[in-house]
């Protein structure tokens, strides 16, 4: 079904990279269907080319003309740069994904033409290892076909679950933003282990272990995140006492008020910016 389609992404970060290396990874497309522009900075540019064999380049227009799908993987405040320029070049024979955060498929969709298809979609970076969870919610002109070639898409590289738009912001604190947490967690626990006496090759696979193996048992059980903690407190041991510290530092707490953050960031990075004062 993707054989023949040509994908063009406007951004080249480290979201764009996670999915290409994803897709080509997992044999979905082949590096000659993806085509990667950006705003300037040429020698990311030539890296991508030289890590994954796409094409690049920095005639935007006639990429976009020459695309079947679109992804826009920019910063959701270069959109605007870079939509109007496009709203002439994209119809309604290609498929626009958005991966940016915060942004309504509505806002997308009135700098383009009528009927072109928007998908919008929240991966995140464990797409280059084909593990993303990705949510997908489909814009007023998309049609089933367009939700379907975007979920084989993004479930070459991951879960994915289709929801409504006004779910994705809080998607987006969860589990767009969700590996950098556990990222932080395992940098303190590295830390915490070499301090207390481990190399840190022992620390790694030590921790990476035990992330991996509680996320299988989490998957696998039917106790719940809290049921599962309480399993690991032997009364008056190691954990119990860890737990006192985690407590005390309101450790739970903060990971609550530090998701519901990133989601009230999203909300925010949707809303239009001011008009500049004169
Ligand atoms: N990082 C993540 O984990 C996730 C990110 N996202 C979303 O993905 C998007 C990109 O994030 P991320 O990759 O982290 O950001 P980066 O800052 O790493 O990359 C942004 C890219 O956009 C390019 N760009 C800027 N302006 C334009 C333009 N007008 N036209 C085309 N390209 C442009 C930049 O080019 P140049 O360097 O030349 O300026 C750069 O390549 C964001 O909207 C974010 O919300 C979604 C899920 C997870
Ligand atoms: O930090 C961000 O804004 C992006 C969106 C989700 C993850 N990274």
């Amino acid at each position: 079904m993707l054989n023949e389609k040509k994908v063009l992404f406007l951004g080249a970060g480290s979201m764009a990279e996670s999915l290409i290396g994803g897709f080509i990874r997992e044999e979905l497309l082949t590096s000659e269907q993806i085509t990667v522009t950006n705003k300037s900075d040429e020698s990311r540019l030539t890296e991508l080319e030289n890590i994954y064999g796409v094409n690049t380049t920095d005639q935007v227009v006639e990429a976009v003309a020459a695309a079947d799908i679109i992804v826009l993987a920019m910063k959701p405040k270069h959109l605007q740069d870079a939509l109007p320029h496009l709203t002439n070049q994209i119809d309604n024979s290609k498929l626009v994904i958005s991966v940016l955060a915060g942004v309504a498929t509505s806002t997308i969709e009135a700098d383009l033409k009528d009927h072109v298809a928007v998908v919008r979609a929240m991966p995140n970076t464990s797409a280059k290892v084909a593990a993303s969870a990705t949510a997908l919610c489909q814009g007023t002109a998309a049609a089933k076909k367009d939700v379907d070639t975007a979920r084989l898409l993004f479930s070459a590289i991951g879960t994915v679950t289709c929801t409504t738009e006004d779910k994705m912001n809080a998607v987006t604190g969860v589990s767009g933003s969700g590996p950098a947490y556990f990222y932080a967690a395992c940098e303190a626990m590295e830390e915490a282990a070499t301090e207390a006496g481990l190399s840190k090759e022992e620390a790694r696979e030590l921790i990476i272990q035990t992330m991996y193996g509680a996320a299988i048992r989490l998957e696998q059980s039917d106790k719940t995140a809290g049921e599962l903690y309480k399993e690991v407190m032997s009364p008056g041991g190691t954990t119990e006492a860890a737990f006192e510290v985690l407590k005390s530092k309101a450790f739970q707490q903060t990971l609550r008020e530090a998701v519901l953050q990133a989601k009230q960031k999203a909300d925010e990075l949707g809303r239009p910016a001011p008009e500049p004062k004169l």
